[in-house]
């Protein structure tokens, strides 16, 4: 029997079966050998190297964008919009069958977009390109899920069911759970004395798993038994997601501004180019990047060429930092210098762990090197601590 069935037959079991306190450890076991399943009917065929023929694009900037969305909502038409590169937009279905890459510039910062085909129902079960999407969108930074605002609300729930049946969680924090280790299901069982209710229920499924050998996992927050899952099977990946509403302009405005007010969600129209920058914006929020403009000595910033940090990939510290420069150079730092945000006072001494934010200056002062105090607006110890204005960048006050 083939992995598509095994799934099958025991969605059959888990609707057969009742939902009451006697099942509910049944159930839990049924929902854990899915997820198990679900993750092999992702892995790559045999001697195949990820994500498949189209799909293997290079990764390129600063940041990777995912966009995915059913067939002709309109996903190419943003791609060429946003990026300048064409992707071939029509009325038909499936008119993408391949990744196609273009770049966004914003900020100061590349970010790569990918237009993917349209995925349908049944995609985590290798339906369509459903595989290949799915991983080329787990390698990216954020998801834009993009949805016709004139199509039923349905289809948001539809895809994240998808996403989620292959380990894609979207807008959702990581389960923290406190412990996972072998112990006496006694210690698990007294826990299971706590009221909370989805906390119980996840202690209780696991006192039973294995009788021999009991791992156990222990919740700080009323956790369910997907969350456990999620724990025990470990390869979720959780990532933000932006819903983008396209084609408003087919719509009212009272629906428009319904959909405009949900969480994470953006109203657009690619036809009339309604909204795109708010869009921009909101992409770039989501991807949390930190640009550090560096100091030489005895000069103004570079204010055009930032180094880009993010907290999801590598981390944004001062060791980041210098580690992004060169890999040597940390030997050689003795302290650095930082202006913006996450400075008290002008400038700070900072050492490796300092966090830096968004808009940052740094100049690094190398062990057997004097800094040079600074002039004008970057000289030491002017108080309060401030963003960088635009102002300055255009035009930086004379040293
Ligand atoms: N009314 C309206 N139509 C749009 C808008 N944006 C795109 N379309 C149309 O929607 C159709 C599908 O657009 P595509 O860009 O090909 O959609 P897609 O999501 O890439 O489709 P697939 O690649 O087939 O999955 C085209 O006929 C577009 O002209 C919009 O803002 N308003
Ligand atoms: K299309
Ligand atoms: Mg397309």
């Amino acid at each position: 029997m083939g992995i598509i069935e095994k799934i099958k037959e025991i969605e059959a079991e888990m609707a057969r079966t009742q939902k009451n306190k006697a099942t509910e450890y049944h159930l839990g076991q049924l929902k854990a050998k899915i997820a198990k399943l679900r993750t092999q009917l992702l892995e790559p065929p045999k001697g195949s190297s990820g994500a498949g023929e189209g799909f293997e694009v290079t990764k390129y900037g600063h940041g990777r964008v995912a966009l995915i969305g059913f067939p002709s909502v309109g996903k190419s038409t943003l791609l060429t919009l946003l990026t300048g590169t064409h992707s071939e937009a029509a009325s038909y279905e499936f008119t993408t069958l391949t990744c196609i890459p273009g770049i966004i510039h914003y900020n100061d910062t590349k970010i790569q977009l990918l237009d993917l085909p349209g995925i349908i129902e049944g995609a985590s079960e290798g339906k369509g390109r459903g595989r290949q999407v799915i991983a080329v969108s787990k390698s990216s930074d954020i998801v834009l899920m993009v949805l016709d605002a004139s199509k039923s609300e349905g289809h948001r729930q539809i895809l994240t069911k998808e996403l989620e049946a292959v380990g894609l969680r979207l807008n959702k924090r990581p389960p923290q759970p406190i412990a996972f280790s072998p112990l006496q299901t006694i210690v698990a069982n007294a826990v299971t004395a706590a009221c909370l209710p989805h906390f119980c229920h996840c202690l209780l499924y696991l006192t039973t798993a294995t009788p021999t050998y009991e791992p156990w996992v222990l919740f700080r927050e009323d956790a369910t038994v997907d969350d456990l899952i999620d724990v025990i099977e470990g390869n979720r990946k959780y990532m933000k997601c932006i819903y983008v509403y396209n084609k408003i302009d087919v719509i009212g405005i009272d629906d428009v501004d319904k959909l405009a007010r949900q969480p994470n969600s953006v109203v657009i129209s690619c036809n009339l180019k309604l909204n795109l920058d708010r869009l921009l914006a909101k992409m770039w929020e989501a991807m949390g990047l930190v640009r550090v403009y560096t100091k030489p000595q005895g000069q103004q910033p570079d204010f055009t060429d930032p180094v880009v940090l993010s907290a999801d990939r590598g981390g944004c510290s001062v060791e980041d930092f210098c580690d992004h420069i060169h890999r040597s150079l940390m030997k050689e730092v003795k302290y650095v210098l930082v202006w913006g945000i996450s400075a008290r006072h002008y400038p700070q001494h900072c050492g490796l762990g300092h966090v830096l934010q968004d808009e940052d200056v740094v100049q690094i002062v190398k062990k057997k090197e004097r800094e040079d105090g600074g002039r004008g607006r970057f000289k030491s110890h002017s108080n309060a601590p401030a963003r960088i204005s635009d102002r300055e960048k255009k035009a930086p006050l004379k040293t």
